[in-house]
């Protein structure tokens, strides 16, 4: 038989192809390449052992990036520093339960209940195949590669994509026993021949379908990292024939010796065969590396040289927010443009640098900083400096540009050749349609990362538009994704999943982190916690004011509520009330000047706003004059203003960074810092990018007499660091958690010299609380939420759900206490049992056993009933801070994290 252009023909069926050769390339045969390892290569390698094979040392003097051209060299890599490690570490990452979106899962088998009853499970299999339609024809002409599945008398036939492409019943039990390679089957009109067994755990695992797909380029099973280096033949099996195989295909055995030295990096990279040379890092830098710093930039390094995954020059950098990625990036730039393994020639002449605009001058700094302005000219690009004048001249080496000026300055950047690519807040690369992300794919540049400190994995699809991005094709198309990852994995998190869906997704799951762990890399705030001073975190229940209470309950009565509560969300009135109620809760004059606004607007819509304002203007005092409102008539503000008094009071030197998500907001807590005579300083969206950083400096220079910066968290949260503030304090809440974080990470980083204070203040019984229990009730931490681009619009919300968030609990001192099944009456301080005991959960997408415990990740329910908790009216308050706030405040939990550091 003649199988002509039979996939499997060409390359061996599905798991046995060559792995590690990344679609696209050329394969080789073995044979080829054999003949092609010339003598010099190796004594190239005996030179290459000699050396002292590049590890990172505990000398800070000294850090050199290892090669890896022998075995010993790969366990150092991937033994001692990554082996299993970074299956763990991309694990970190996930977060969140799947997206809503419930996409319908492939079903495997539909066979009659009653069949299935007498079969047992025993009997599930799974064959490479491959299938044509079926014809009379002698001489088959093989369409493809295909996975069978035979359970008990039923088959199912999928693509190399994972999409089922046969399904077919019958065949007497005994037979279906006897499936073995050469088998021919005939199933919904393709006739299909049995060219191997595939195990469960491949099956399983996804891995059988990778190859085929066109996909992976990476070793199978969950010692990829380890195998990343090792041979590329390994491998290799002739195309399937019987002749070959006289002991059937799970006898076969590689022809050449797995464990054999690896030279692959070299083909690809050392033609010229040049002297292999111990890249080393400036000892300069290496003295204030951290030891986490000096593993990542390993880890980029062998990233982007393309010794993790052979051929993929592509790194995720996630680490939390403030652990030095702008350094680690420094390092390797600085690194890989003077030196290189092979001869020592620089890899990387040019790099281009892509930032959020308020993260440039930033870049800038970052580099001064840390290698002075002599050693790297870098050239970032602002209206006085623009990307022609880096094109021209040959002096500059490293071009730091924002997302914006990308866009406009594409053609000439496409004209450059950079030969690294950095994305910082990477993360907005998440949608493959959008401009960005399409003008950055066009750039021709192979070794590309993204930085990130948001967590990728959150939704499958934006993780997989990350990956593809860094590395192009490792997943395969997104259809093939989908199947072969993202339906199992989701339908497993179903509820009514069985059990069977649920092991498959799992195992898919865990093999798509083993894959992209490869060359993801995330470390959580805990391995800086020791370099950093006490972070003591609060969370304020303030009392809300008489007025406050009036407006909220008419607010509760009006029609517009009443809608809402009837499940009428047409035009989406919710959204209009919660903004009402957000409103109140910072300041009633923010309420009257909506309503002001609206009464004047002409695009007054008639039939919810108006509703929902109705006789509220009533309530305020007649002569009600926004603009000379009262401190009073707001409890967070009260609360605020002694605050700001008493740090004022009791820490002349410390400096206040004061948080809103609205623009308004910022104004009447600007005009506050007038009246009091508190000099202040304030970063919005309308705050011109040119001048961000230099308002950033200035708040950080210990001469600045700035005592406030008012931070609109975002519009220029991401990136910042503000460590010249020691007290943060978030006026209002934000429904994503990552919103607040990202700001509370603003001034808790390295270089802060000062005990941290966090104050968050929610009005008591009110949405603010009920936003806060959402963001920690485990429940509500599922997609729609950690995310920095999704709004309380994203967030689908029952009718049972509106009616708990229009709900003013008048009497509690704090129904978040209430909700957690304390036993104690806020009298005293109170603290339960150690927080280790409690097991931290975490929804992630990639499975329960990808979690781990991170200071950064928002709170749980069960974490917060740990936290030192006690009610304003408590008496011995023992940090002054809180007792001089206490008036005014109903409820406070606090949690103080490193404690005994010593600053
Ligand atoms: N090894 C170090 N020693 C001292 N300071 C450091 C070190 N590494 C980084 N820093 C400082 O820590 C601060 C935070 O670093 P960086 O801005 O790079 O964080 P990041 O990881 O990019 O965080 P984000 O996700 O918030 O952008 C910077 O001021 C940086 O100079
Ligand atoms: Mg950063």
């Amino acid at each position: 038989m003649r199988r002509s252009a039979a996939p499997s023909q060409l390359q061996g069926n599905s798991f046995k192809k060559v792995k590690f050769i990344p679609p696209g390339r050329s394969n080789p045969s073995p044979d080829e390449e054999i003949t092609k390892m010339s003598p010099d290569v190796k004594l190239l390698q005996v030179a290459a052992n000699k050396n002292t094979f590049l590890q990172l040392q505990n000398n800070t003097q000294i850090c050199s990036l290892n090669l890896p051209t022998d075995g010993s060299a790969r366990e150092i890599n991937h033994g001692h520093n990554y082996n299993g490690k970074h299956c763990l570490e991309a694990s970190v990452m996930a977060t969140l339960d799947p997206p809503h979106t419930v996409h319908s899962a492939p079903k495997e088998i539909t066979v009659p209940k009653r069949q299935e009853e007498e079969e047992p499970d025993s009997l599930v299999k799974y064959f490479s195949v491959v299938w044509c339609k079926a014809s009379k024809k002698k001489h088959k002409k093989w369409e493809g590669d295909a996975v069978l599945i035979v359970k008990g008398k039923s088959f199912t036939l999928k693509d190399l994509e994972g999409k089922d492409i046969g399904r077919g019943l019958a065949y007497k039990f005994k037979e279906l026993e006897k499936i073995e390679e050469g088998h021919r089957v005939m199933i919904g009109g393709k006739e299909v021949e049995v060219m191997g067994i595939i195990s469960p755990d491949d099956f399983n695992s996804g891995r059988c379908f990778q190859l085929g797909g066109g996909s992976l380029a990476i070793s199978s099973s969950s010692q990829a990292a380890k195998k990343c280096f090792s041979n590329p033949f390994k491998s290799v099996c002739k195309p399937s024939s019987k002749e070959n195989r006289p002991n059937g295909f799970q006898d076969c055995k590689p022809r050449h010796d797995p464990h054999a030295q690896n030279n692959n990096h070299q083909w690809m990279f050392n033609k010229n065969c040049s002297p292999i040379v111990d890249v080393v890092i400036d000892p300069y830098l290496v003295y204030h590396l951290r030891p986490h710093q000096k593993e990542g930039i390993l880890f980029l390094y062998e990233c982007v040289m393309g010794m993790r995954v052979n051929g993929r020059c592509g790194a995720i950098l996630a680490d939390e927010m403030g652990l030095g990625k702008t350094l680690q990036c420094i390092s390797l730039i600085w690194t890989l443009q003077c030196q290189g393994p092979y001869g020592g020639k620089p890899v990387i002449k040019k790099t281009l640098i892509v930032t959020p605009g308020s993260l440039v001058n930033n870049w800038r700094k970052e580099f001064q900083k840390w290698l002075g302005s002599e050693r790297i000219k870098i050239f970032p690009v602002d209206q006085d400096h623009k990307v022609e004048e880096f094109i021209k001249s040959p002096f500059y080496s490293v071009l730091i540009i924002s997302y914006e000026m990308l866009l406009r300055s594409l053609d000439q950047i496409k004209n450059v050749k950079f030969d690294l690519l950095i994305c910082d807040e990477g993360h907005r690369l998440k949608n493959s349609a959008i401009k960005t992300t399409t003008a950055l794919i066009s750039l021709s540049c192979e070794k590309r990362i993204i930085l990130t400190g948001t967590p990728v994995q959150n939704d499958l699809q934006e993780f997989f538009a990350l990956i593809d991005f860094v590395n192009p094709g490792i997943l395969g198309s997104l259809s093939s994704y989908r199947k072969i990852y993202e339906e199992p994995i989701i339908l497993s998190r179903q509820p009514s999943a069985s059990e069977e869906e649920k092991e498959l997704g799992e195992k898919r799951a865990a093999e798509l982190t083993c894959l992209t762990g490869l060359f993801i890399l995330r470390r959580t705030q805990e391995v800086i916690n020791k370099y950093l001073p006490p972070k003591i975190e609060n969370v304020v229940f303030c009392r809300p004011g008489a007025l406050q209470i009036e407006l909220y309950r008419k607010l509760l009565n009006s029609q517009a509520v009443r809608f809402c509560l009837q499940g009428l969300l047409g035009n989406s009135p919710h959204l209009i009330c919660i903004g009402a109620l957000k409103k109140l809760c910072n300041h009633p004059c923010l309420l009257f000047n909506s309503i002001k606004g609206k009464e004047c607007s002409s695009t007054w819509d008639e039939n919810e706003e108006r509703s929902l304002y109705e006789g509220l203007v009533n309530v305020f005092p007649a002569d009600y004059n926004p603009l000379m409102f009262t401190e009073e008539e707001s409890g967070k503000l009260q609360v605020l203003l002694k605050l700001l008094a008493v740090i004022r009071e009791l820490r002349p030197t410390e400096k206040v960074v004061l948080v809103s998500n609205y623009t308004q907001t910022l104004n009447i807590l600007q005009e506050v810092c007038r009246r009091h005579g508190y000099a202040f300083t304030r970063l919005d969206g309308q705050t011109p990018v040119s001048q961000r950083q230099q308002i950033v400096d200035g708040f950080n220079s210990k001469y600045s007499s700035d005592f406030i910066f008012l931070l609109s968290s975002k519009a220029g949260g991401v990136g910042l660091n503000l460590i010249g503030g020691s007290h943060l304090i978030l006026y209002d809440i934000d429904w994503n958690p990552a919103t607040d974080i990202q700001a509370m990470s603003r001034v808790w980083r390295d270089g802060q010299k000062h005990p941290v204070h966090i104050y968050r203040l929610l009005t008591t019984g009110t949405i603010e609380e009920k936003i806060y229990q959402r963001q920690i009730s485990k429940q509500d931490l599922s997609g729609a939420v950690v995310d920095l681009t999704k709004t309380s619009e994203h967030i689908q919300f029952s009718v049972e759900e509106l009616k708990n968030l229009f709900t003013l609990h008048e009497s509690s001192h704090c129904v978040t206490h209430d909700l957690l099944d304390c036993e104690c009456t806020g009298d005293k301080d109170h603290t339960g049992d150690s927080l280790e005991k409690v097991p931290i959960s975490r929804n992630c997408q990639l499975g329960p056993h990808h979690q781990k415990s991170s200071s950064l990740k928002p709170l749980s329910m069960s974490q917060l009933k740990q936290w030192k908790h006690f009610s304003g009216d408590h008496l011995n308050l023992t940090d002054p801070f809180l007792e001089r706030i206490r008036e005014n405040v109903s409820f406070f939990f606090q949690n103080i994290t490193n404690q005994s550091t010593v600053i």
